[in-house]
């Protein structure tokens, strides 16, 4: 296959490494497992002043591995998004920094992080958001139009075929189920070969079928591709399918759990709730 794998071997054990909080000035924490696609280094996020101020992640120190799928969760509230928006380069932390691979993205101007994101990153949220002029191939190969990149048929069609829409080339979204429709933002996350996979709530609007379809997709994209998933989601389910859930609590990490099942989750995250 052409979208070849990097990772093929499936990572277990320690994932998000938590390092000491008291770095030197301008070090990044010292990870067991590297190298990283992405690393959060005492990440706060501070929204609004004074007395609206809300602090939604502080002081934030983490560390994701390629080829691993994370899982974050937390109450309402917590920060999850702000996570991923930070890790992904979509939000500026207040303080702190991330590093992509080995690029830091402090201090990088609004078209900077807009390329990174592009060439780097891919995302998939709740809603799709996929173009319903644009036929399952034009969306898919959207990111490389933008990037004015050559279009490779046969990248293009070792994507269709990894997410099981080879037969779909040329349908539009509002032809595809929902689940469908998710497979096809996912192709579209995969195509540039990212660095990341950034998924919010992927399953959010999606039946139990659909949804468990849509999950180990993401599974198989780590385990064949070695792509790195980082997903938000409330679902314990979902968060099962991962190598490690890492949960957050008034914007700070309370933990992390590897290979859990859903009923353990489900009772971590009970008694997060009641914190
Ligand atoms: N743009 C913003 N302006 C002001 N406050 C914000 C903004 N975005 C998020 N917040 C606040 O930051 C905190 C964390 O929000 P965030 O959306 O990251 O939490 P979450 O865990 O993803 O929540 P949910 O599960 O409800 O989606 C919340 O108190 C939220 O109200």
């Amino acid at each position: 296959m052409k979208f070849n794998s990097r990772n093929p071997s499936r990572r277990r054990g320690t994932l998000v490494a938590t390092a000491p909080q008291s770095l030197r000035p301008g070090a990044l924490p010292t990870f067991t497992t590297p190298p990283c696609a992405v690393q959060l280094d005492s990440v706060s996020k501070v929204y609004g002043s004074d007395r609206s101020e809300v602090r939604a992640l502080d002081g934030v120190t983490a560390g994701f591995p390629r080829g691993t799928f994370t899982a974050v969760m937390g109450p309402s509230g917590s920060g999850k998004s702000t996570f991923l928006n930070c890790a992904a380069g979509l939000d500026r932390p207040t303080s702190g920094r991330v590093v992509l691979g080995d690029t830091d993205l402090s201090g990088r101007s609004e078209t900077e992080l807009t390329e990174l994101r592009r060439d780097r990153i891919g995302f998939v949220f709740q809603a799709y958001n996929l173009l319903g002029a644009l036929t399952v191939a034009d969306n898919v190969t959207l990111p490389l139009r933008l990037a004015e990149k050559p279009v490779d048929a046969e990248q293009l069609a070792s994507v269709l075929a990894a997410v099981g829409l080879a037969e779909h080339h040329d349908r539009r979204p509002s032809q595809l189920s929902g689940g469908q429709q998710q497979r096809v933002a996912i192709a579209r996350a995969l195509i540039n070969r990212p660095d990341l996979v950034c998924a919010d709530e992927p399953t959010g609007a999606l039946d139990s079928r659909n949804g468990r379809q849509v999950l180990a997709l993401l599974r198989k994209i780590v385990d064949d591709l070695g792509q790195t998933v980082l997903m938000v989601t409330h679902d314990p389910v979902a968060a099962a399918q991962a190598d490690t859930v890492v949960f957050l609590a008034d914007g700070r990490l309370a933990g992390e759990m590897t290979r859990p099942s859903v009923e353990q989750i489900a009772e971590r995250m009970t008694h997060l709730g009641e914190q």
